[in-house]
Parts: C-alpha cells; structure tokens; sequence
C-alpha cells in the first residue's frame, strides 16, 4: 500500500497571504500566528509575501490572483466575520468560502480557508489565539501540509 501524506516541512517553499483588514484587531492576531507557523517550520522571511484586502469579501479575488501567479506553493486567506456586527453575514461568509475554494480548484493551488465566522466577539476572540487557539496558525499549518502533499501527487 503506498500512503501519501505532506510532511510539515515549510523549507524552501513560498506563501502567499491574504488578510482582511476588516476587524483588523484579530486579523492581526491571526496573521501573527500564520507568520509564527510558518517560521518555526523552516519557511524563510523572504519567501513570504502578505497582501492586505479591506474585507473578507475581497479574499477571494486576491487569492485567486497570487495562485495564478505561480509564484507560491501554497496560499493562506485570513479573516473575521462577526455577524453580531453586520447584517449581511450570511453573504459574506458564503461568498467568501466559495471564492476561496474556487480560487484554489481553478489554479490547483491549496488556498487555506481562515476565515473566522463567530456569532460575537468573544468567540472571535477565542479564535485569534485564546482558549479556542489561533486559525491563522491552523491555515497556515494546513497550508505546509497541502503544498508537501502536491509535490508528491
Ligand atoms: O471581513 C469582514 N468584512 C465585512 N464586511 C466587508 C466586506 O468584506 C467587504 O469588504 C465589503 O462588503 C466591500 O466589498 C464584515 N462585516 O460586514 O461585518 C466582517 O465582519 N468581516
């Protein structure tokens, strides 16, 4: 039986990633923990490229574009959408997992789905590296485990 599996080794590789300036005081947070990831995995400083959008509604485009660019192994979409804060949560949160996902089964390229969805704050809070942890590091775990698998595929 031959197993596939991606190592979790982030030398020599390049990442993309996107981040919402929208609730910028947890997507700092989770930024933060998606750079702290992917140093402490071996990925080099100049091998990291960060692109801030306004929101997470915007997530989608820029992703897309940098998977198009051939110029990473793997790309990261972080944001937070709080819908005790917007009316329109619902939209955003679909429009941005579709565009994600679509993002990287057009391109063949991982883009990992960061995106905080809570219903407040505090679970936002818990999300952006409290008790519930940071999605930011989790994408960009996720991120070096898919680009190591692609490469053996
Ligand atoms: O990233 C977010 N964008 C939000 N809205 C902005 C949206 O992502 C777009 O930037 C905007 O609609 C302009 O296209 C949010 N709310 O509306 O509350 C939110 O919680 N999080």
């Amino acid at each position: 039986v031959k197993v596939l599996e991606g190592m979790l080794n982030a030398q020599g590789m390049k990442f993309g990633i996107v981040v919402a300036r929208f609730n910028e005081f947890l997507t700092s947070k989770l930024l933060g923990g998606a750079l702290d990831t992917l140093h402490r995995h071996g990925a080099d400083e100049d091998d990291i490229t960060v692109a801030w959008v306004p929101g997470a509604y915007e997530l989608p485009l820029v992703s897309k574009k940098m998977a198009e660019s051939g110029k990473y192994d793997a790309i990261i979409a972080l944001g937070t959408v709080i819908r005790g804060s917007t009316t329109h949560y619902d939209y955003v949160c679909n429009e941005a997992a579709k565009g994600i996902a679509q993002a990287s089964m057009s391109t063949g390229v991982p883009v990992t789905f960061s995106v905080v969805t809570t219903e407040n704050i505090e679970q936002a809070i818990e999300r952006a590296g409290t008790k519930a942890g940071n999605k930011g590091a989790d994408g960009a775990m996720t991120a070096i485990e898919m680009a190591n698998l692609l490469k053996q595929l």
